[in-house]
């Protein structure tokens, strides 16, 4: 059935494991669990002692999906995993991951994060030219059997097909019954590590992951990369249509990842001390202390404060058992969420001139509750910087933010948003800033939600639920 609701979403996290010797079904769900910010929606989990693909992929979060038992019944010394958020067809277990294909080269299971904006037209192609049918409704499934169905000597090859047909965000782990493959798309949209644990390696969404594993980074892999990982060994090849320039998710840096993971090469927490600072630099006002509004946007304020020489204050404590709200299923929900998130300390905030930091605004619901929380708390003023530029389009690449109508900044002017939200001030990031502080010349990364520019043409707004309502077959 089609689903009309709108499902405000990130992306994915995915993992891959080959350890010679141990069993990799743990080592997958706690990499997962690391992961666990990326979808909340299903989570699953692929393994192999070599002979044949066992899986488990269900609704739910890792912790929900998977026990003691559920691992035990996934032997083997390879595996992959995905913690789901939907970005095209429905929150759906038939859609949960890995996703099987069956092809010249056997089974195969793959975990995806990112969005092929393709997706449909590859369909059509491949229903002919490979006789394929499909059953499911994500671009993962396409993506799937295009590497289960393509020509190719080696996954080289194969992969270098893949990456001329596909269009879009795919970072992937891919397993064989005895080779785990890593590939990440030629703009390098969402991020993919390399890390070695135990005499074997592991890939996986962000770094921390890999932290959390006790494995060892060794580094991210380039963008159109594609390692394959056997009993031989670890070989990596870069498609030679790779373009020079990269397009990785500038909100990778400002939101998405964790902020104690390292994308290109820095580590997030600091990339987002400088945001909050340019973000002041650029607009500065005077107040008494600084506030961010908790989890995300801490890095952002301490680091605004230490370039304002305003101390930095805790004032909203947030319950930690309350998930991000920008992920919750709808308007309602997530109205509620953001109360029962906070609680402002009127003690610290009575009186006092606020500059109230938050990482991003999307559709203004947290920042205008926390205002309104703020005044009935006693603040005198109450000025708001936002450590990036106003979303003014919506994702194409993996990340299900809003649809156009319900950002609010693409439908007001700052002098509007400011009024709506109740600020005494408010001031965005601005694009140059942003490129600033994430150090970066333009087309070093997708800005394409603040600019509109988007790293390869898309349409005006995707249909996320497009295979639901009118399945190919
Ligand atoms: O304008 P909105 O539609 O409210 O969305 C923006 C908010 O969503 C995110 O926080 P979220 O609460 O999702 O997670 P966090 O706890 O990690 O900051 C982001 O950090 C903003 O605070
Ligand atoms: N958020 C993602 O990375 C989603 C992967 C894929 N597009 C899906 O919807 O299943
Ligand atoms: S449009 Fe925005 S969220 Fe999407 S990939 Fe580009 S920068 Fe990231
Ligand atoms: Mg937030």
């Amino acid at each position: 059935m089609p689903e009309t609701d709108d499902h405000p979403h990130e992306e994915c996290g995915i993992v891959g494991a080959f350890v010679p010797g141990e069993s990799v079904a743990r080592t997958t769900f706690f990499g997962l669990f690391a992961l666990q910010h990326r979808g909340q929606e299903s989570a699953g989990i692929a393994t192999s002692e070599g002979d044949k693909i066992n899986l488990k992929a269900k609704m739910g979060l890792v912790s929900q999906v998977f026990r003691e038992e559920t691992l035990a019944a996934l032997p083997g010394h390879l595996g992959i995993g995905h913690t789901r958020y939907s970005t095209m067809g429905g929150s759906k277990e038939y859609n949960a991951q890995p996703l099987l294909a069956e092809g010249q080269r056997g089974q195969i299971a793959v975990g995806h994060n990112g969005n092929v904006i393709n997706a449909s037209d590859l369909r059509v192609e491949m229903a002919e030219e490979f006789g394929s049918s499909f059953e499911k409704t994500s671009d993962t499934e396409v993506i799937a059997e295009l590497f289960a169905k393509a020509p190719g000597a080696d996954w080289f090859e194969v992969s270098a097909y893949a990456m001329r047909r596909l269009k879009g965000a795919y970072s992937l782990a891919i397993m064989t019954k005895d080779q785990l493959i890593a590939v990440r798309d030629p703009l390098g949209i969402r991020p993919l590590c390399l890390g070695t644990l135990n005499g074997g390696y592991v890939v996986a969404s962000e770094t921390a992951a890999l932290d959390n594993l006790g494995a060892e980074f060794v580094r991210e892999l380039e963008h159109g990369e594609t390692l394959v990982i056997d009993k031989n060994g670890i070989q990596s090849k870069v498609w030679s249509g790779a373009r020079s320039a990269h397009a990785m998710c500038v909100f990778e840096q400002i939101y998405f990842a964790r902020p104690d993971s390292i994308l290109n090469g820095e580590l997030a927490y600091e990339t987002r001390q400088r945001l909050g600072a340019e973000v002041f630099r650029e607009h500065p006002v005077d107040a008494d202390i600084v506030v961010g509004i908790p989890d995300s946007s801490t890095p952002h304020a301490v680091g605004l404060a230490a370039a304002a020489k305003i101390p930095y204050t805790e004032a909203i404590i947030r319950n930690r058992y309350v998930g991000r709200t920008f992920i919750q299923p709808d308007q309602r929900s997530r109205a509620q969420g953001v109360q029962t998130k906070f609680n402002p300390m009127r003690g610290v905030i009575e009186g006092k001139k606020l500059l109230v930091v938050d990482d991003s605004i999307v559709r203004s619901t947290t920042i205008t509750r926390v205002i309104k929380m703020l005044r009935r708390a006693g603040a005198a003023e109450v000025h708001v910087r936002v450590a990036s530029p106003p979303i003014k389009s919506t994702c194409h690449f993996g990340v299900d933010m809003a649809t156009l109508s319900e950002l609010i900044a693409a439908n007001k002017t700052v002098d509007e948003i400011t009024e709506y939200i109740g600020a005494d001030s408010l001031a965005y990031l601005s694009v140059e800033g942003l490129l600033r502080a994430v150090r970066a010349p333009k087309n070093a990364y997708c800005t394409g939600c603040f600019t509109g520019d988007y790293p390869i043409p898309v349409q005006l707004e995707m249909n996320k639920m497009g295979f639901e309502a009118a399945p190919a077959d």
